[in-house]
């Protein structure tokens, strides 16, 4: 006689797919007919062997089935068909588990994780968690019971009968010893198929982790990887140069089994904002730290510093081929007074930009040095550095070398025309020294290729885009030459986003000495040879042309001493000093001079500040209350020796004078 049994499921989904699993298994040796409570359930169900799905169907279907037939409750798995889907999802992501009970929810969490899916985090659908941000859900066939809010579901199909009742039905019938091993190697086919599957995945997940070993092992970085248990997991060819140890020694090491340097193990174990540098066997590597947010690796990164600096001398090198590179850096400029170190410190600052920058300062001061240093001290330091002199060159001839012009321009036009400095600096810094100098027409020209960043060239039809940052450069008072119509405002905007003021030499006198030292060895002296009275009436001076002056006093003195020591005695006479390329009259006032200029500049500082027109009139009478009181011919001439040394500014007309910075130094002083 035939064995057969009745299966009862709840939904017709279960129903099918469960016996679907019993014929391909048993459907040979046992009948099979089956039952779903949602669809119909006859009375008075009889048979060799009831199997309920669950319990939850038995309880619902108990009372159908005769009373004395044996039954077996399910026990269920996962259905291994379709577990590969959940491979699919990436890893850590955090998946909503549906199922029609909590305790099926629970149960089916509970299998996925036995059988190995940690990849995912699974929160149950019947848990009181907040689980508004997850996306995904995962259910055994129960589709229906999703929530709206999610996007993606994976199906892993009804749960199938685990191998543990399939026995038990096996035992019933007495058939164990008969087909078991038929049985459950039928069942682990099953499983076997999965397996597969998953060793593909495996193969895949291999070579892509080989094409990144390739990547890795080609960077020309030293690169180690730490993973949650301080294992180095990755030890690139680099790593075993600065190292020396292999990575076959490496792998899977703790750091402190690898590093012996206390400094590089202390950087190596925390968190790190910066790079830091370390010598290691040799070679100079600035040894960064990286850990991401969600990720269980720490990646370390060596970089060898002296190959970095090669590199960096190549492109400079290039760069130098075409002659437009920035000669000086902070390092270069010299001196040690507050002044100094202040103004090269706000000049760091600025170099962090990529803003235009105004420079202000006297003639002489240093300001294409800082327009160098800013240069180098920025992103675009291997980019090139232009500096033009705006006022060297008549108009038409710099408006060419500005902007370039096509060929045939005009009469002498180049053939092939001519690249413009503009098009030339692209990518870097142009330095528009003497900005105060050019012509109103140019400064129009210059406005439009600030404001939009493209150039045309002269007799061209055509805009260039163009990416220059630009530093611009003057000895003059901008401000003045606005109100006098001679600059135009917009353009002095553009230019001014950043600021820096060199100070005048006579502001920082205590850098003298400094800079004399630096000046005799850049002329071949070594030693200290400038007598104590001579440093005392440089250090006197008023430097009105400034470092530049300094520097060509030193080379006079070098070149007309005579002994070994530089005496004032080597000093040239006054009129050395009238004769350097200052915009002052540079022969110091007389003390009397002084007082005068102080008392007229006093009065003048009070007007300007109280918004009173400076008429020679008004400084007269004001002068009466003085100690120096003055005539209005004699405010005239005061007024005009005043403005020869750069210390007021007279207006035409009515407009009165102004003090100008200067002027207001030398009352400081
Ligand atoms: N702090 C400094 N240390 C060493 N040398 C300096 C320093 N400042 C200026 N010099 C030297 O002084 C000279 C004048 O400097 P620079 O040409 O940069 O001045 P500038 O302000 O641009 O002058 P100008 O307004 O006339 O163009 C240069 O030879 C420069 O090397």
């Amino acid at each position: 006689m035939h064995n057969s049994l009745t299966l009862i499921a709840g939904t017709l989904e279960t129903k099918h797919t469960l016996h679907q699993q019993l014929e391909e298994i048993l459907g040979e040796f046992i009948d099979i007919e089956s039952f779903a409570v949602d669809e119909f359930l006859p009375n008075n169900i009889h048979n060799d062997l009831i199997i309920y799905s669950s319990k939850l169907v038995e309880e619902e279907a108990g009372e159908a089935v005769d009373a004395k037939c044996p039954t077996i409750t399910a026990q269920r798995t996962v259905n291994y068909q379709h577990i590969d889907r959940l491979f699919e999802l990436p890893y850590r992501t955090t998946v909503l588990c549906v199922n029609d009970t909590p305790e099926m929810t629970k149960e089916t969490i509970h299998t996925l994780e036995k059988i190995g899916m940690n990849h995912l985090r699974y929160v149950s659908s019947q848990s009181s968690e907040n689980r508004k941000n997850i996306r995904t859900a995962v259910t055994p066939g129960e589709v229906s019971f999703i929530p709206r809010n999610i996007e993606k579901v994976v199906d892993i199909g009804v749960r199938l009968i685990d191998i543990t009742t399939l026995f038990e039905v096996l035992d019933h019938f007495k058939l164990q010893k008969r087909l078991g091993s038929i049985i459950s190697s039928r069942y682990t086919s099953k499983i076997i198929e999965l397996s597969k599957k998953i060793s593909e995945m495996h193969q895949k997940t291999q070579t892509l982790n080989e094409h990144l070993k390739q990547v890795v092992d080609g960077v020309n970085d030293g690169i180690m990887a730490v993973d949650l248990g301080g294992k180095v997991t990755v030890f690139n060819p680099f790593m075993e140069e600065y190292t020396g140890i292999s990575s076959s020694q490496a792998l899977g090491k703790t750091l402190p089994q690898l590093f012996k340097q206390p400094d590089l193990l202390q950087f190596l174990s925390q968190p790190q904002k910066e790079g830091r540098y370390f010598t290691m066997n040799t070679y100079n590597v600035m040894v960064y730290r990286f850990q991401w947010e969600d990720s269980d690796s720490v990646i370390m990164i060596f970089k060898n510093t002296d190959e970095t600096i090669t590199m960096e001398r190549a492109a400079r090198q290039q760069l130098t081929k075409t002659g437009y590179i920035a000669k000086y850096h902070f390092q270069d400029i010299i001196g040690e007074s507050m002044q100094l170190k202040e103004t090269k410190r706000i000049a760091k600052k600025l170099a962090a930009s990529e803003l235009p920058v105004l420079i202000q300062g006297e003639s002489g001061t240093g300001k294409e040095l800082f327009a160098s240093a800013i240069h180098n001290h920025s992103s675009l330091k291997l980019e090139p550095f232009l500096a033009v002199n705006c006022s060297a060159l008549p108009e038409d001839l710099l408006e060419s070398e500005l902007f370039g012009y096509e060929e045939g321009a005009f009469t002498g036009a180049k053939r092939g025309g001519k690249k413009g400095l503009f098009e030339q600096a692209n990518g870097g810094t142009i330095f528009l020294d003497e900005i105060g100098d050019i012509s109103l027409k140019l400064q129009a020209r210059l406005l439009r290729v600030i404001q939009e960043m493209e150039i045309r060239k002269i007799g061209g039809n055509k805009n260039i885009p163009i990416d220059v940052r630009v530093i611009a450069a003057t000895n003059k008072d901008l401000l003045h030459l606005i109100e006098e119509g001679k600059f135009r405002e917009d353009l002095y905007h553009r230019l001014k986003v950043l600021f820096l003021h060199v100070p005048s030499l006579r502001k920082r006198k205590e850098d003298i000495p400094t800079l004399v030292h630096q000046f005799l060895i850049e002329n071949g002296e070594r030693q200290q040879v400038v007598n104590l009275r001579l440093m005392k009436v440089l250090k006197d001076y008023q430097w009105p042309g400034n470092i530049r002056e300094l520097k060509n006093t030193i080379a006079y003195l070098m070149t007309v001493r005579e002994g070994r020591e530089i005496t004032e005695a080597d000093l040239p006479s006054q009129t050395f000093f009238q004769t350097t390329d200052s915009q002052f009259q540079p022969s110091q006032p007389s003390v009397l001079d002084q007082r005068k200029f102080t008392s007229v500049l006093t009065i003048l500082l009070k007007l300007n500040e109280g918004y009173e027109s400076a008429s020679r009139q008004k400084i007269s009478e004001y002068s009466r209350a003085t100690d120096y009181p003055l005539s209005v011919q004699q405010v005239r001439k005061v007024l005009k020796e005043l403005e020869s040394h750069g210390y007021v500014h007279v207006k035409r007309g009515r407009g009165g004078t102004e003090i100008t910075e200067s002027g207001k130094e030398f009352l400081q002083q």
